[in-house]
């Protein structure tokens, strides 16, 4: 009886945060900023002056962020997940891919990377559904070679994990000493914590041998592939680095490496192309249901992260409606007082519940987890029941030629996404994996994506530096929803950049990545006129994509009073209706 009323209880909630403060304070900005805007138009009428038409501009433009902040902000909202009911509404767990990219071996050290990797490796979900693929746009021997020990390492690390229920599972951050799950009764924890640490030490010390060697080590047997590569100009890698034959669900899932062809006279499309490759290349070896994409320097902060995100992806309203599951963003090592702001706690606790609270959260690239059809092109299931079927997904409406024109001339992989598509993939026997070298070399080649939908209409959108953005933004003008997966302890954590050279440049390219989106046919004003974005939606995303237009009326403003010294004028109005205001 108890059970039966438990399923028909939902998987998650959403909770409506109450902000009365800070609305009652935004609705006093608002109503000053539009008092302010009509004394300046009525003066305006009798006394112009270029400083103060300008000033008018600015303050036009100051009201209107102002009123696209407020709506954006207006109804908060995160969601409260039921682990318990998930057991056992969904007693067979689907598969889950997970993706970590990393594109730099001296920027993004291989011990980051690896950290990363032994973090989802060790996560609290049946290690038979997992599969870890790690897209190398370094095509580095560093990092193969540093995954490589760090999957020899992960089979002591993840059962002492486990056993011992650590909850930071990435050693560099477990052995520094502020984890929570530093002590634990069961016996014998001390002493193998003891041997893992050095265990680790030893995997460290291997990592940063081989960094300091031009090659980590003789370029024979698995390694022979990397010599005469270079960055820019490879053929396609692709290595099963350990595979859990057996399918034991408390093993260590499978490691698969992945460094896409590069060749200098196509283009690679930075993040967004790799996530495509690694899509593929899953979609051909595990053509898991749901994805988890990381960057490799976002580590697993929650071990129970997968379980939490299923029971949004899993319930019968999430199903239907929610594209994507995105979690917070935060980081560790944090430089004193943050005077740079990189921690950037402001932006996901107002402005991150905010969007939540409307059709969604933005995708923000990583410690996300996507649908697999969605990525393919599906429009939500409200569509189909309401009649307006999506051309590309009904199986067996498309023909061979049709299929091949959006998905490619794979045969294997356009198989997979068709069955992806009618989610056939949720149960599955063979736990092995099955690399038909030809296949997978075929769809991470360069020229795979000529002439199919890749990149348009299928997979990560190319054409802005802020590809998540861009994605995202298709996926809710579809219709589509995203939900906010707010856990505690917080789910991932990652670095930041530590100066504010490194913080410009973050910004710079995010900024100009988003104006990009604003300024291309895929702009939110069109999503909301022609597709099915949402108004207040729209507005959020009109004040994230014209951040960078920002700093055109704020320079401005703040010249304006010099300018008024120098020429001897005024901005400020000196007349009000008729009368005239003298000064001096
Ligand atoms: O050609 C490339 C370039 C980058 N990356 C990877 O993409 C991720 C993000 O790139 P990074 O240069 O570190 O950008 P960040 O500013 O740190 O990343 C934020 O901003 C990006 C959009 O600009 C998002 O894609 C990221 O997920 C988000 O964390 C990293 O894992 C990289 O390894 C590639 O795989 N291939
Ligand atoms: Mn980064």
């Amino acid at each position: 009886m108890a059970t039966t009323k438990i399923t028909l209880l939902p998987l998650y909630e959403k909770i409506w945060e109450k902000h009365k403060f800070s609305r009652f304070m935004d609705s006093i900005t608002l109503l000053l900023l539009l008092m302010l805007l009509s004394y300046r138009l009525c003066s305006l009428y009798n006394f112009f002056t270029l400083p103060s038409f300008l000033a008018l501009l600015c303050e036009s433009w100051f009201t209107f962020t102002f009123l696209t902040t407020i709506s954006t902000k207006w109804t908060p909202s995160h969601t409260r997940t039921y682990l318990n009911r998930l057991f056992l509404r969904v007693p067979h767990l689907p598969p889950v891919d997970l993706f970590v990219t990393t594109a730099d071996p001296v920027l993004e050290p291989p011990i980051i990377t690896v950290n990363t990797v032994l973090s989802l490796l060790a996560l609290d979900y049946p290690s038979n559904k997992l599969s870890c693929y790690v897209s190398d746009d370094g095509c580095s021997p560093h990092t193969f070679y540093a995954l490589v020990e760090a999957s020899k390492f992960a089979k002591l690390w993840v059962p002492f994990c486990k056993k011992f229920n650590v909850q930071v599972r990435a050693p560099f951050r477990y052995f520094s000493g502020d984890s929570k799950a530093y002590n634990s009764d069961i016996p014998g924890f001390k002493q193998q914590r003891l041997k893992m640490k050095e265990e680790y030490e030893l995997l460290c010390q291997k990592i940063q041998n081989a960094d300091k060697k031009s090659i980590p080590c003789e370029l024979v047997d698995e390694f022979a592939d990397f010599s005469e590569t270079q960055q820019r100009n490879h053929p396609t890698i692709v290595k099963v680095i350990w595979e859990n034959k057996e399918g034991v669900s408390n093993g260590v899932p499978h490691l698969i490496y992945i460094s896409r062809e590069k060749r200098p006279e196509h283009p690679h499309h930075y993040k967004a192309g790799a996530m495509n490759v690694l899509t593929r290349v899953s979609g051909l070896l595990t053509n898991a249901p749901f994805m988890l994409n990381v960057d490799c320097d976002m580590y697993v902060n929650n071990p129970e992260v997968v379980l939490h995100a299923l029971c949004i992806l899993l319930d019968s309203n999430g199903e239907k409606e929610v594209a994507f599951v995105q979690c917070p963003q935060r980081f560790y090592d944090a430089v004193k007082d943050d005077a740079f702001g990189n921690q950037q706690v402001a932006l996901p606790l107002y402005i991150g519940s905010g969007f939540a609270g409307l059709q969604g959260i933005i995708y923000a690239g990583t410690n996300c987890f996507h649908r697999r059809k969605v990525i393919y092109g599906k429009s939500p299931d409200l569509d189909i029941q309401n009649g307006n079927k999506d051309h590309v997904f009904i199986n067996g409406i498309l023909s061979e030629k049709e299929k091949t024109k959006t998905f490619g001339n794979s045969k294997g992989f356009v198989k997979s996404a068709a069955s992806a598509l009618e989610q056939k993939t949720f149960v599955s026997n063979d736990n092995s994996i099955h690399l038909d070298h030809e296949e997978v070399n075929k769809v991470s080649s360069c020229e795979y994506e000529y002439n199919t939908a890749w990149g348009k209409q299928v997979g990560w959108i190319y054409g802005s530096t802020s590809e998540d953005v861009l994605t995202g933004l298709r996926f809710h003008t579809k219709g589509w929803r995203s939900e906010f997966c707010t856990t505690d302890p917080i789910a991932f954590r990652g670095c930041s950049p530590q100066d504010s050279i490194g913080q410009m440049a973050q910004h710079k390219r995010w900024s100009s990545g988003l104006l990009e989106i604003f300024l291309s046919k895929h702009c939110p004003i069109f999503g909301t006129l022609f597709g099915k974005l949402q108004l207040r939606e729209c507005l959020a995303y009109i004040w994230i994509t014209t951040w960078a237009l920002r700093s055109v009326p704020e320079i401005c403003y703040a010249l304006l009073p010099a300018y008024c010294i120098i020429t001897n004028s005024t901005f400020l109005p000196n007349q009000v209706y008729g009368y005239q205001l003298h000064w001096y």
